[in-house]
This record gives C-alpha cells, structure tokens and sequence, in this order.
C-alpha cells in the first residue's frame, strides 16, 4: 500500500523583474508642435535599449518626459509596474536616473562629495554608514577613487563624465537614462567610456536607455534600437536588422551620425 504524498509546498512567488520600463501613448506638445506623438515601448530588466533618429526627432524631449523632467500631454510611464508620476525627484526615488549631455557637476565640490551628492539625494532613508560604503563602492567600480579629493571642476571631460554616471549610480537606480554621453569624446575615449557602461551595466543589472548619435557604440551596446522620427516610434528592432535597413541607413541614421 503507498503512503499518502505529502502536499507538495506552494510555489514561491517568481521574484519580480526590477528595472522593466514600459512607456505607453506617450505624447508631448510645444504650444501646437506636437514633439511626441502616441510613443510606446518597453525595455527589459538589464537591457541596454538604444535610441537613435534625426536631430528634432524627440529623443531628448522623451528622456525628459521619462525622467519626470517634461509633463507628458497624454501617455504613461511605469518602472515594474509602479505608475511614475510627479517631479525629478519623484521618478529618482522610484528608481530612475538620468545622466545629461553635457557635464552637470557641483564645481566647488571634490569628485567624492559629487558623487555623495547622488546617495544624498537618492536614498534619504540610507544611514550614513550605508550611504558612504555605496559611495565608495561606486568610486572603485567607476575607477574614480584614485581622484577622490580632486576639484571635480579640475578632470577632463572623460572624468566628468565619469563622476557624473557616478553620482547617478549613487541614486540607487533601477534604470539609467544616458543622452549622448559620448559627445565630445575621442575614439580611444569613447571606448573607455563605453566600456564603462557596459561592465556596470552588466555588474549591476541595470537597464539602460542610451540615446547616441555615435551609431557604432550604440549598435555595440544596445540589445535593441528605436528609431524615432518627427517624434513617432518609426521601428524597434535588433541593431543588425536596424542596420541592413538601407532606407533607415539613409533617412535617419545619414552620415553626419557615422561616427
Ligand atoms: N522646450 C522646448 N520648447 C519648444 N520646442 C521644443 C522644446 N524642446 C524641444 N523642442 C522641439 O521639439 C522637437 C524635438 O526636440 P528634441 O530636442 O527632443 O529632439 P532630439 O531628437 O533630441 O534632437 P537632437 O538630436 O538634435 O538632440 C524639436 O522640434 C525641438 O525644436
């Protein structure tokens, strides 16, 4: 006679993915231009989604309204299923960072107290044991910790890049948003860089949105690429398919982009 099965345990719930973006309708107007019209897409937990597309097309306008920079017309934006809404600091403690174009670095401040700024800001509720073993944490992963008492004023502009991807690290973000943090770099630079954001990328399980007009890193880093067009979704697909498609080669990539 077979003895009786135990029950078998009840399933743990699946952990949730962290850092999966969905962006859905999202529409944004200048007085009657309409600079974002209906935009969707989402980016999984830990992919770098690349986004490319002619100068005016929305990309910068789309980073800010996904960032809590822009009020959006109509539309949503949801980081694991959590609607985002309210001001800058809102989408960071939700988890969501943005590193801008050009260099935005308390000059007055060493490169350790910029990065500080990011856990200040980011995480009110970390004790300050916690906050400065991440801060140190991010400095040796960022390579910055040998310039740690250095005027961040004083680097050259890979470095400042460098301490501001830090300072966003430092937020505690569950996904980064990057607009043309290549410009004004030279190619040895922008191989570090890339490099860079790659390895943390990876090391962290970040996900990253990467707008870039250096089409060759973008292609290299992206796990996918939208193109955006006079501020519609014109095709989300994989970089080699992206790049065999001659007309998006020619209309919207164009050779002031082949860099
Ligand atoms: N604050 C603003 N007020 C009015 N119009 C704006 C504003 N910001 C952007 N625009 C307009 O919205 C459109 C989209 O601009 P956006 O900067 O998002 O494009 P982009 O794709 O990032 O361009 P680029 O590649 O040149 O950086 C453009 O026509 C631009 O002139």
């Amino acid at each position: 006679m077979s003895l009786p099965q135990a029950a078998a345990p009840a399933p743990s719930p699946a952990p949730m993915p962290q850092g999966r973006l969905e962006v859905r309708g999202l529409t944004v107007r200048f007085g009657t231009m309409t600079a974002l019209d209906g935009v969707g897409f989402h980016v999984e937990p830990g992919e770098t989604f690349g986004i490319a597309g002619p100068n005016g097309a929305g990309k910068s306008t789309l980073l800010a309204a996904c960032t809590g920079h822009l009020r959006p017309a109509a539309g949503e934006v949801l980081l694991d299923g959590r609607l985002l809404r309210g001001r800058p600091h809102a989408f960071c403690h939700a988890g969501v960072a943005r590193m801008f174009q050009i260099p935005r670095i308390f000059a007055s401040l060493d490169v350790r107290e910029n990065v500080r700024t990011g856990a200040i800001f980011g995480r009110p509720g970390a004790t300050p044991a916690a906050a400065r073993d991440e801060v140190e944490r991010i400095m040796d992963q960022t390579g910055l910790a040998p310039f740690a008492t250095r005027p961040a004023d004083s680097l050259p502009l890979l470095a400042r890049k460098k301490v501001m991807l830090a300072a966003a690290l430092a937020t505690g973000p569950r996904i980064l948003f990057m607009d043309e943090p290549l410009g004004g770099l030279n190619e040895a630079e922008i191989e570090e860089f890339s490099a860079l954001i790659e390895r943390i990328r990876a090391e962290r399980g970040l996900s990253v949105v990467l707008v870039e007009h250096k089409i060759r890193a973008l292609v290299r880093l992206s796990g996918r690429i939208m193109i955006l067009n006079f501020g519609k979704v014109l095709r989300i697909d994989r970089p080699a398919a992206i790049l065999s498609d001659p007309e998006i080669i020619r209309l919207y990539l164009g050779k002031r982009h082949e860099h």
